[in-house]
């Protein structure tokens, strides 16, 4: 038996419960009470650390954890040795300047400035490569109120529908500093191997869920003269299942399709001539 591998999952905030989804649907053990620090899933030989989504970064940097979990912002600003391997798809968000509304502000304007953040590291990187000095004020949190308690000339902080820097009267300004999600990261090869074949396991069973998520199956049936311009508006991932039918000059089709937007394409399909268009969700898929 190879040994277990160790995860590391962030155990609150913003990505644990759809950190914890995402390893559920890919038929992992996770835990039922918040409460629980470790989790052993003894079918698929893995073990579940819940941990700070912050401190994830550094654990696996380490090479304590094999694995783990956390925010692309999370592990720059950690400056933590840890590898990002893989997009998971949730927990997108943007790392953004801003600055009271109306203050045209420039990145230039941030020289010699006090800028809030909970990112120090992530910011700081930032401004140095861009030849920008300005006072760093690093605080754990609601930065959006740091300019109103005058610790602050601006922020840098993370936005994702933008609703809290609205709310404290403030406006973006400059290009994102950088796109967010949520990726899985492991330790440097330096600190020790990864079972191959359990990882590869790991990442084609989160691949599953990523793609079941995004895409439906479809079927539906079509006379043969136009097949051709049917599976070029369904291409699939591959290439389209085409089966004869029973009815003559017909055929039935059977491929994945976005989930986004298929209502659009059963129109068009239909207008094309196709019909018994049917659609159904994938619970789990490997490529
Ligand atoms: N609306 C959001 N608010 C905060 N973080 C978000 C949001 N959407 C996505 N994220 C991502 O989630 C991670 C932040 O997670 P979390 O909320 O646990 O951190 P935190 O703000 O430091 O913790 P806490 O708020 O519990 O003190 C980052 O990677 C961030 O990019
Ligand atoms: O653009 P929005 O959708 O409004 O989301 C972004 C806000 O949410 C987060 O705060 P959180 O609730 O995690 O509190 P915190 O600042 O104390 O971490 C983040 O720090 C922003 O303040
Ligand atoms: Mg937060």
């Amino acid at each position: 038996m190879p040994e277990m591998l160790r995860i590391a999952v962030p155990n609150k905030g913003a990505l644990s419960e759809s950190a914890a989804a995402m390893l559920s649907k890919a038929g992992y053990r996770q835990r039922s009470d918040t409460k629980d620090l470790v989790l052993v899933d003894d079918i698929n030989n893995v073990e579940f650390y819940y941990l700070r989504p912050r401190d994830i970064a550094v654990y696996v940097g380490e090479g304590t954890l094999d694995l783990g979990i956390t925010g692309r912002d999370m592990l720059l600003d950690s400056g933590a040795n840890a590898e990002e391997i893989m997009a998971l798809g949730f927990g997108a968000s943007k790392f953004r300047f801003a600055a009271p509304a109306n203050g045209a502000w420039t990145l230039q304007d941030l020289n010699g400035k006090r800028i809030a953040t909970s990112y120090p590291g992530l910011l700081s990187d930032y401004l140095h490569a861009r030849g920008i000095s300005a006072r760093l004020i690093h605080l754990d949190g609601a930065v959006e109120s740091s300019i109103r308690l005058g610790v602050a000339d601006a922020i840098a902080d993370v936005v994702e529908t933008g609703t809290t820097l609205r709310k404290a009267g403030l406006e973006l300004f400059g290009d994102p500093i950088l796109l967010s999600e949520a990726i899985l990261v492991q330790r440097p090869q330096n600190r020790g191997d990864i079972d191959p074949l359990a990882l590869a396991h790991l990442q084609q069973r989160l691949s599953g869920v990523i793609v079941a998520r995004d895409y439906v199956l479809m079927d539906y049936d079509i006379p043969v003269e136009q097949v051709e311009e049917a599976s070029a508006l369904t291409p699939g991932l591959e290439s389209p299942t085409i089966s004869p039918l029973a009815k003559e000059g017909w055929v039935a089709v059977r491929v994945m399709v976005p989930a986004r937007g298929h209502q659009l394409l059963m129109d068009h399909l239909h207008d094309l001539g196709a019909r018994g268009i049917l659609v159904s969700e994938l619970s789990a898929c490997r490529l």
